[in-house]
C-alpha cells in the first residue's frame, strides 16, 4: 500500500463557470489557470503522483507547455492513472475536500464522484468528496478562490 496527499488552489477571475471534479458548474466567476483550473482533479493528481513519489502535476504537465493550455484536467487524471498502472499500482480509494464559500458543491458532489470514478476505473464508493466553507476566514472565506485537498491509497495490482 502507498498513501499520497495533494493540495491545490486557483484564484477566481472573470468567467461564467468553474470546472470541479470534471463537472461544469455555472458560476458568476471563473478560475484563473493555464488549464481548465479544476482544483479538485489537480489535488487528486498530486495525491496519486505523491503516493509513488513521482513529483507533481506541474512536473508532468508544465504550465510552460502549450499542449496543456485550456486543457481538460480529466486528461491529467487519466494520464496519472496510466502512470500508476505502468508501475503495477491501482487506486484503492480517494477522499477529497473542497474549500469555498461558493458555488455550492453538494448538488454536484455525486456527479463529480461518478466522473472521477469513471476516469479512474473504480467504483463510486471508492471516491469520497465533500465541501466546507472556511466560515468567512482567509482567502477562501473572502471568496478569492477555491482550494481542494485530496488523499489517496494505492494498492498493488493483482
Ligand atoms: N461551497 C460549499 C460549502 C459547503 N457546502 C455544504 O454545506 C455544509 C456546511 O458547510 P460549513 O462550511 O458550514 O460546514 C457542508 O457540509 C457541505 O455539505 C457546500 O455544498 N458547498
Ligand atoms: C495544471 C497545469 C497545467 O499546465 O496548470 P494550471 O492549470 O495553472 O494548474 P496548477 O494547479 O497550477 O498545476 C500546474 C500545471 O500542471
Amino acid at each position: 500500500m502507498r498513501i499520497g496527499q495533494g493540495f491545490d488552489v486557483h484564484a477566481f477571475g472573470d468567467g461564467d463557470h468553474v470546472m470541479l471534479g470534471g463537472v461544469r458548474i455555472a458560476h458568476d466567476r471563473g478560475l484563473l489557470a493555464h488549464s481548465d483550473g479544476d482544483v479538485v482533479l489537480h489535488a487528486l493528481c498530486d495525491a496519486m503522483l505523491g503516493a509513488l513519489a513521482l513529483g507533481d502535476i506541474g512536473l508532468h504537465f508544465p504550465p510552460s507547455d502549450d499542449r496543456w493550455k485550456d486543457s481538460d484536467s480529466r486528461e491529467f487524471l487519466r494520464q496519472c492513472k496510466a502512470m500508476l498502472a505502468e508501475r503495477g499500482w491501482r487506486l484503492g480509494n480517494a477522499d477529497v475536500t473542497i474549500v469555498c464559500e461558493a458555488p455550492r458543491i453538494a448538488p454536484h458532489a455525486e456527479a463529480m464522484r461518478a466522473t472521477i470514478a469513471s476516469d479512474l476505473g473504480v467504483g463510486v464508493d471508492a471516491i469520497g468528496l465533500k465541501a466546507t466553507t472556511s466560515e468567512g476566514l482567509g482567502f477562501t472565506g473572502r471568496g478569492e478562490g477555491i482550494a481542494a485537498l485530496a488523499t489517496c491509497l494505492l494498492l498493488r495490482d493483482g
